[in-house]
């Protein structure tokens, strides 16, 4: 591999050798059999894409490429030459550059601070260099950002193109991709197609992984399936149908138990959902009783890019799934916030009932303690409750039976009470924040992004909690970027520009031209 810095050009190769290979690779945590006997490789100027369920093992074989886990055996080529795959490196692989799903640049530093810290030369640090760096692989791959401004300030978006460029400048030929366009809305995910189209032109190799089939059809030329571990499918993306791939990782050819989820939906109603041809019920069921209003709010923006809240008035009723679309950055974080209890309002007021439920946009920010295990991370919110307490002590054991029950009813697999939950996979992380929010019987449920790095299982399981909520009396608010996702859940959609609600249609009409009318800004 080349590592000169600003260059992705791949040298000294020929064509025909893989950029990187992983050969047989096992992986057990415990007594969980991550992967078991895997093999994929990357040729130079190729996007493959990794599908499979949560849990399949995409994020961990990927871990052992980038140096950041040990396979327990296996073997690994860069470059066509053996590179050590059963020991942790003293640091990520040179070469291969991962943007993992929550991102891993430090929030309070600037894009030209994470890459001087990234290259460790913080003792002759020059931001204006490195900043200017950052703005030079910017203008040639196309997505530019600033890199004077605290991560923190940027838009999902924003974040995500900045860590592509630092690890571009650090030289990364292989770049991992780990669900980028979960949160992105349609602007930024073709800005995304952009750079990973340059970047290969110039014989860099990407792993894609991504739950949207229609999306990895598109953009890979070869995709690999993994169920359980497993690979279980190899195609050219030009010569399979998105219903065959949605059928090896549901396990549709796979007789007996497999074929069933054990929550009584099947493969064939798994796959509508993944071919995003299942609908679930839009009439509405909402009552008048009103849960939450906003009126005549105004409210400052929490990122760079993000617009301020003005005048802005909502009403949600019980029974009744809002959607919120609109163009990324048109307020919807804001929103969020304030709807979340988070965000005062600097005019205007906010009903708000007390027991909200919040499903934030930023996972790993502001919905989970990394560090702390899956129980405390359940309980986070409800230990102080009367039936977990005896005197000045906690009763661990009916903690534990409740914990239990979150796991269940939110379907968490792979989960033991005492692991940390960074070991669960992502969409199981999302899963039991999802359970943990909607335990506490809200009244109103907050959900930004709640598909995010689902796979069609749990998509199909959280609609299902979500209408629950609904029928037990609660309103949702459902903030996303993906206009299917919204016409699957949402009774009504309001669409958000520049921080005011333009418009609302009725899902039940489904006029989609009204819905894209809206959000370019036309009333
Ligand atoms: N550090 C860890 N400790 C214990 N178990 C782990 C750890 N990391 C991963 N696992 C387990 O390995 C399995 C594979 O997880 P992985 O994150 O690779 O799945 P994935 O295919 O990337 O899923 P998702 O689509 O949800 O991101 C899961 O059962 C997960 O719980």
């Amino acid at each position: 591999m080349m590592h000169a810095a600003n260059s992705v050009a791949i040298v000294d190769r020929p064509a025909a050798t893989p950029a990187v290979a992983l050969k047989h690779i096992s992986k057990t945590f415990g007594t969980n059999a991550a992967l078991t006997d895997v093999t994929v490789d990357l040729r130079p100027g190729e996007v493959h894409a990794l599908v499979g369920e949560n849990g399949a093992g995409k994020s961990t074989l990927m871990k052992i490429l980038a140096g950041y886990l040990p396979a327990d055996t296996g073997e690994l080529e860069v470059d066509g030459r053996a590179a050590p795959a059963d020991r942790v490196l003293s640091g990520p692989r040179v070469g291969v550059g991962f943007v993992e799903q929550e991102g891993g640049l430090i929030r309070e530093l600037t894009g030209a601070e994470n890459l001087i810290l990234a290259e460790g030369t913080g003792f002759l640090a020059d931001r204006a260099a490195a900043g200017a760096r950052i703005r030079e692989l910017g203008n040639r791959f196309g997505g530019a950002v600033d890199p004077h401004v605290p991560v923190e300030l940027l838009a999902v978006g924003q974040r995500q193109r900045l860590e592509i460029l630092i690890m571009l400048a650090r030289g990364a030929d292989v770049l991992i991709l780990d669900e980028p366009t979960a949160a992105l809305g349609i602007e930024d995910a073709a800005i995304l197609t952009e750079i990973i189209e340059r970047f290969t032109a110039d014989g860099g190799g990407v792993f894609y992984i991504s739950h949207k089939l229609h999306e990895v059809m598109s953009i890979a030329d070869r995709i690999t399936v993994l169920r359980g571990g497993r690979v279980v499918g190899g195609h050219a993306a030009d010569q399979v149908e998105v219903a065959q791939l949605a059928a090896d990782m549901v396990g549709q050819r796979v007789a007996g138990d497999e074929n069933r989820n054990g929550n009584g939906s099947d493969s064939a109603e798994l796959i509508e959902v993944a071919l995003g041809e299942e609908r679930a019920r839009t009439t509405a069921s909402a009552s008048h009783e009103v849960v939450g209003t906003l009126t005549g709010v105004c409210a400052p923006a929490p990122y760079v890019g993000e617009s301020a809240l003005h005048e802005l008035d909502l009403v949600v009723r019980a029974g009744e799934v809002v959607g919120v679309a609109g163009v990324v950055g048109s307020g919807q974080s804001t929103l969020a916030r304030v709807l979340a209890g988070l965000l005062r309002p600097s005019t205007g007021t906010a009903q708000l009932p007390d027991r909200v439920a919040y499903v934030p946009e930023h996972r790993h920010d502001d919905a989970v303690a990394l560090e702390l295990s899956v129980r405390d991370n359940v309980v986070l919110h409800s230990h102080r409750r009367r039936e977990f307490c005896r005197g000045p002590w906690f009763r661990r054991d009916r903690m534990d039976q409740h914990v239990e029950e979150v796991l269940r009813r939110s379907h968490v697999r792979g989960a033991t009470l005492t692991m940390p939950i960074s070991g669960l996979s992502g969409g199981n992380q999302q899963k039991l924040v999802l359970g943990r929010e909607l335990d506490e019987c809200p009244t109103l449920v907050v959900a930004h992004n709640p598909f995010r790095g689902l796979d069609v299982r749990a998509i199909q399981e959280v609609r299902q909690a979500v209408l629950g909520a609904c029928d037990q009396g609660a309103g949702v608010v459902m903030i996303s970027p993906d206009l299917d996702e919204l016409l699957q859940l949402a009774h009504r959609i309001v669409v958000l520009f520049a921080g005011r609600i333009l418009g609302e249609v009725d899902v039940a009409d489904g006029d989609l031209d009204q819905l894209g009318r809206l959000m370019g800004g036309v009333a």
